[in-house]
């Protein structure tokens, strides 16, 4: 398998427990920056737990509790020195259900940027505002309606809302937890053309039911089952080459 070029993130030997429950058995894997990462596999394997680490999502599960590195440039995010607010601005999350803030379209973008002090004024909040929505491919849909609730947009919309809230404080990598799985065809369609236009700029990593999606989406694929990352390389040779049975029965739907 060719090595990234620049690892974004690096996890070496993580393991996840909730409770004495093992859900992730010593994953080691380099994220690297300039793809989009799928995590595959069926359901119950981990796959959400394991992204969660990736920006300690997981510390607000009571019961979990992760062991192994994890490191975002070479920084250890899981010690003390750590701040946890910076680090989810760093690496930005998008989950399965739209979740806009029960705020206006404008607000929804601003907070971030605003709370973490990227904007010296209204002007440069503005800008900021503008920017993440046009990265989004939502401005021309919503900029005459800045101050309509987030909430009333549509499902599509609101998930795009999402990922220029999380563009807004300008991350280095964006997790997707099943970004597509409330929406239908033609906003799952919208989606995944901003994820190609995002590829490069951000590190992204997606969990996906949909192996069709992991095949347009990504340029790098990791398999999951039962706990363990099976296999991990290029998506197309993942798709069309895998080294390993389990992979295989997998892609060729004998079970999942
Ligand atoms: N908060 C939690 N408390 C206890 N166990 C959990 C919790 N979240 C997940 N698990 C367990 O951890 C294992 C992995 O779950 P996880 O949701 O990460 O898998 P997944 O591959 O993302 O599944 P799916 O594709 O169905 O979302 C499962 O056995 C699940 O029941």
């Amino acid at each position: 398998m060719e090595t990234p070029t620049n690892p974004k993130m690096r996890t070496q030997g993580v393991s996840v427990f909730y409770g004495d429950k093992m859900a992730i058995d010593d994953v080691s894997i380099d994220i690297p920056a300039e793809f989009v990462t799928a995590f595959i596999g069926p359901s119950g394997c981990g796959k959400s737990t394991f992204l969660r680490t990736l920006n300690r999502m997981n510390d607000t599960i009571p019961t979990a509790r992760v062991e192994g590195t994890i490191e975002l440039e070479g920084e250890d995010i899981y010690s003390s020195k750590m701040d946890v607010v910076q680090l989810r601005a760093r690496v930005g999350m998008v989950f399965q259900k739209p979740n806009p803030f029960p705020k206006s379209i404008y607000d929804n973008i601003a907070y971030g940027p605003s709370i973490h002090g990227l904007a010296e004024g209204k002007g440069e909040l503005d800008e900021i505002v503008e920017r993440s929505l046009q990265r989004a491919g939502l401005w021309n849909e919503v900029k005459d309606r800045l101050t309509e609730s987030g909430t009333a947009l549509s499902g599509g919309q609101q998930q795009r809302l999402c990922i220029a809230r999380a563009i807004a404080v300008d991350p280095e990598v964006i997790l997707m937890d099943e970004p597509c799985s409330a929406l239908d065809p033609i906003a799952t369609a919208k989606i995944e053309e901003l994820i190609a236009e995002l590829t490069g700029k951000y590190a992204i990593v997606i969990v996906t039911h949909s192996m069709q999606q992991a095949a347009r989406v990504s340029q790098r694929t990791a398999f999951f089952h039962l706990g363990t990352m099976v296999e991990y390389g290029p998506t197309s040779e993942i798709f069309t080459n895998p080294l390993e049975e389990r992979t295989k029965d997998y892609i060729t739907g004998r079970y999942g």
